[in-house]
């Protein structure tokens, strides 16, 4: 007999996650779902996948798990170490229950995804059946069996999963193979006749006319067709898998079409169809037993057979010749028995993997009719809420708009007063306007004609201008000429003025008193008379008679309370006469303090009041320069000696030695007048006496 490896045998029995709810397992969920289970566990929540392999790789947990869902199930005692031996128990005991399961080699190399769809399926189902029950009672209950007859069967299976676990040298899929064996058998019968095949053809061909002639649709049975149907011999084992099989389909189809009411009933018409084909396939697992052995036996008359002929084998040529052909018919009866065994073998394997297959859409299909039925009513609940919030909403939106409607004729008639008053105040306004315009109309006709008033006003001055202009210019011609009249006149002037101070003289002596400085005595003056006309009487106490007096002439005496600007005004016509061309001369004459620097420069010349004569004469002719400079332009040169002890010095030069005390003084004016040097002198002269 040949093996089946452990993995293509469960690759066949595991549900293909394309196949439905399972492939969606979320490693979260599960990890929660252990940790309730088992608390000792405390498995991290964000465990990844492989650290969720670190945990279920020694199996004890897994066994755990299915022991603490289904108690009995699992044998926990043992000697068994953690590892492989642990896996195969529970893969064994997932078998027992009928529900998907993994491979070993999934789990050991890492392939996650089937072992995730195991646990998921398995805490669907307990979930769905409430959880802890025994095996035997859930065996029972999930294949709807009578209590004695299902405790009958389910002890040879625990007898044989103890059996299995006493031998931990068998390896994974030596025991699923023996699984199969000692379940199902290990040999076809021979007795299976053609007769018996065709009997269970006909009575699945009744079992179908008969659904078929009650209902149109076996959804639309009624509980007392259900339950006589039920009890038919519709569901009795001649009823071939095929139609069985295609009976389910069937009615899953219509219940996935329709999802409502009458799942009860169809999951109990599953259920017996489900129970017959267990009841089928245990018989089938018996034959196979008995086929087995039937084999063996076989096998073993051709072994003895074997080595009779090989005794003979030293008989003739002919007769070894007959033996080999004998032995060559025998090993090609041996193949064929083996070929029908692996065909048999492989329709229990289809027939339990549809079983299974069944089991699990049933219960998804309670699961999602569950949930539909759920979402359904929570469904309509919404819609009832949201319809009544809508109505509240459009009562509202209702009233509003009537508010709003009332609002929007009270408006209109506010508008309409409105406009009405705006129109009148246009109307008005459209009047003023009018008033306006034709008054600016007016006023600008005004205009036109004052402007052309103005234009002659302005062509009229222009022309009087013109001849104002043309008399102004012979006028201006006329003073031209009276100015060149004045400049001879002025000539004639200077000329007449100069000879009245030549009449004068043009040497004039005047004598200046200083008053007693202070500390003198002022009873030793000597001056006795002091005359209008210049005369001056001296008296000598030290000589008698005429001598005693004498009598003084000069052009005019001051006397020592004359002030500076008295004793200039004698001087300034002479000086005046140099801005006319002629020289003149300042003599200061007299002995050491008599006043002579007094008089000529003064004491204190910030005072303008104190400024002697040189001083004013200078600004005297500064000023009278000034006044002419438009039509003449002077140029004024000072020079300043001194004669002490017959030397002549010249005070203004830089070099030469200062005298302190000069016996006289020279104070002489330049005069320079457009470039003409006037070599005239005149020398005027000053005498101070003591
Ligand atoms: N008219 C006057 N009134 C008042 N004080 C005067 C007058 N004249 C001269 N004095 C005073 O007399 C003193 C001598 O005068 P000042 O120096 O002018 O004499 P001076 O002739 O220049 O002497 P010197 O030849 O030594 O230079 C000064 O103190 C001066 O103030």
């Amino acid at each position: 007999m040949s093996v089946s490896p452990e993995r293509s045998l469960s690759e066949n029995g595991r549900h293909d996650s394309s196949n439905g709810a399972h492939a969606d397992v979320n490693i979260h969920s599960m990890i929660e779902w252990l940790n309730r289970s088992l608390p000792h566990l405390n498995l991290p929540s964000d465990a990844s996948e492989e650290k969720l392999r670190a945990y279920l790789i020694d199996g004890t947990v897994l066994c755990n798990i299915l022991d603490k869902l289904c108690p009995g199930l699992v044998e926990m005692r043992g000697n068994s170490e953690p590892g492989p031996e642990n896996i195969r128990k529970f893969l064994a005991a997932m078998d027992e229950i009928a529900l998907p399961r993994f491979v070993l080699a999934d789990i050991q190399e890492g392939y996650m995804e089937p072992v995730l769809q195991c646990l998921g399926t398995l805490k669907t189902h307990f979930e769905f059946t409430g959880g802890k029950e025994s095996i035997r009672e859930h065996l029972r209950r999930r294949w709807n069996l009578p209590k004695v007859e299902f405790s009958e069967g389910i002890t040879n299976s625990l007898v044989y999963t103890a059996t299995c676990d006493e031998n931990p040298a068998i390896n994974g899929d030596e025991r699923q193979q023996d699984s199969f064996e000692n379940k199902y058998g290990s040999s076809l019968d021979d007795s299976i006749s053609s007769e018996s095949a065709a009997l269970a053809h006909d009575a699945a061909h009744k079992l179908s006319e008969m659904f078929q002639q009650k209902q149109g649709s076996y959804a639309d049975l009624s509980d007392s067709n259900i339950l006589e149907l039920m009890k038919s011999n519709g569901f009795d084992q001649n009823a071939s898998t095929r139609t069985l099989f295609s009976l389910v389909n069937r009615i899953l189809e219509e219940n996935i079409e329709r999802k409502n009411g009458h799942v009860h009933h169809m999951a109990l018409i599953l259920k017996k169809v489900v129970q017959v084909i267990e009841h089928r396939v245990s018989t089938q697992a018996v034959n196979l037993k008995d086929l087995n052995n039937l084999y063996e036996v076989h096998l073993g008359k051709c072994q003895s057979r074997i080595k009779v002929l090989e005794t003979l084998a030293a008989g003739t040529t002919e007769e070894i010749q007959a033996l080999l052909s004998k032995l060559q018919q025998i090993k090609i009866e041996k193949t064929k028995i083996e070929k029908k065994k692996k065909l048999e073998e492989q329709e229990l394997l289809r027939t339990k993997q549809e079983k299974i297959h069944s089991d699990i859409e049933n219960s998804t299909l309670k699961h999602e009719l569950e949930i539909a039925k759920t979402a359904h009513e929570e469904h309509c609940l919404l819609l009832q809420m949201r319809a009544e919030e809508t109505k509240v909403q459009l009562e509202k939106k209702l009233m509003e708009f009537k508010c709003f409607l009332t609002e929007s004729k009270e408006r209109v008639k506010e508008l309409e007063s409105f406009s009405e008053s705006k129109y009148q105040r246009w109307k008005s306004k459209e009047g003023t306007y009018k008033s306006f315009i034709d008054y600016q109309s007016r006023a600008l006709q005004e205009l036109r004609g004052a402007s052309d008033f103005l234009k002659h006003e302005i062509l009229k001055t222009k022309r009087s201008y013109a001849e104002e202009f043309n008399f102004l210019g012979v006028k201006l011609k006329g003073l031209v000429d009276a100015a060149a009249n004045y400049h001879s006149v002025l000539a004639e002037n200077r000329r007449l003025y100069n000879e009245v101070q030549d009449l004068k003289g043009n040497i004039r002596v005047y004598c200046r008193i200083r008053p007693f400085l202070p500390g003198q005595s002022k009873k030793r003056t000597t001056v006795e008379y002091i005359g209008e006309n210049g005369e001056l009487v001296i008296s000598n106490p030290s000589k008698q008679g005429k001598d005693s007096h004498r009598l003084f002439k000069f052009d005019k005496v001051f006397g020592p309370a004359a002030t500076q600007e008295e004793v200039f005004l004698d001087t300034q016509p002479l000086i005046r006469s140099v801005l006319d061309g002629y020289n003149v001369c300042i003599f200061a004459y007299g002995q050491t303090g008599s006043g002579k620097t007094y008089t000529m420069s003064g004491p204190n010349i910030t005072s303008q009041e104190d400024w002697g004569v040189n001083y004013r004469a200078l600004h005297d002719l500064f000023q009278i320069s000034q006044h002419r400079k438009n039509s003449i332009s002077y140029e004024v040169g000072v020079q300043m000696v001194e004669i002490y002890n017959e030397q002549v010095r010249d005070l203004l030069s830089s070099d030469g030695p200062h005298k302190r005390y000069p016996s006289c003084l020279f104070f002489s004016i330049l005069l320079f007048v457009l470039g003409y040097i006037f070599h005239d002198w005149r020398f005027n002269s000053i005498a101070f006496l003591d």
